[in-house]
């Protein structure tokens, strides 16, 4: 299997007057290719920082973290906007689209910032909104599309620079709970077909099942990674 992160005795420390917030305290595993994994923890266990510091956004205080063979950590601020641009896809809570462009347009936005033709730009966006079911919404303003299909709109984008990787923060935050479901699904869906590396923070336990493997964070520490596709064989071979 093709590891794609590899994250070793992480720490960051964070200096608030006297005191000293340990945000990571220690924390080391790997993620391969094609598997979609959640962090998951309460408020304050430290799943943002890990994030931030998975997607070069901050830098640790101590501890390596190696994306698809660089270690990010010794990157300069221009390297990491060009690993970021090269390798990393987001999808965040509150979507970020541009509420004066349509589906297209705002799938379409991460290959402009490229400098690709805009009938390339055209065609990919569009095979990326089939991809995630919104075939009928394509010129639709974010203000006329549900909080669902927004979000899906958020997946597409996020997939349309082919990047290694994929981060989620909380990305169902502002959907009902049926709503939340499918957008899970369709980013299990995705994972599995496009063989990508999904990283996904939630504070929610329901959701993180749909992940194949769930990190448990509290106090900027691992406590323990559940194998979901290890539970459901068990299942299986139980029933
Ligand atoms: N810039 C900062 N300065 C000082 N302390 C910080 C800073 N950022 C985070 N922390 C602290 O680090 C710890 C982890 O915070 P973090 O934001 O990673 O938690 P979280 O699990 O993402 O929480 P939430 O679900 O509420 O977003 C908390 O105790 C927080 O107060």
């Amino acid at each position: 299997m093709e590891r794609v992160i590899e994250v070793k005795s992480l720490y960051k420390l964070y200096r608030v007057g006297d005191e000293v917030v340990r945000a990571l305290d220690g924390v080391g595993f790997e993620i391969f290719k094609g598997e979609f994994c959640a962090i998951v923890g309460t408020s304050g266990s430290g799943k943002s920082t890990l994030l931030n510091m998975l997607a070069g956004l901050e830098k640790p205080t101590r501890g390596s973290v190696v994306i698809a063979g660089s270690h990010i950590e010794n990157l300069t601020e221009e390297q990491l906007v060009r690993f970021r641009r090269e390798n990393v896809g987001f999808i965040f809570q509150s979507f970020h689209l541009l509420g004066t462009m349509n589906a297209v347009e705002n799938v379409a936005l991460p290959l402009s910032f490229r400098g690709v033709p805009r009938d390339v730009r055209m065609r990919k966006a569009d095979k990326m909104l089939d991809l995630v079911k919104l075939k009928k919404h394509k010129k639709h303003l974010p203000n006329q599309m549900s909080g669902g299909q927004q979000q899906r709109v958020g997946v597409a984008r996020a997939l349309v620079l082919d990047p290694k990787i994929i981060f989620a923060d909380e990305p169902t935050g502002n959907l009902d709970s049926h709503t939340s479901e499918e957008v899970m699904r369709l980013m299990q869906q995705v994972v599995r077909e496009q063989k990508k590396t999904l990283v996904m923070v939630t504070h929610d336990a329901h959701l993180a099942t749909y992940a194949d493997r769930v990190f448990h964070i509290r106090d900027g520490k691992i406590l323990k990674i559940e194998d979901n596709r290890k539970i459901a064989l068990q299942g299986g071979l139980k029933g």
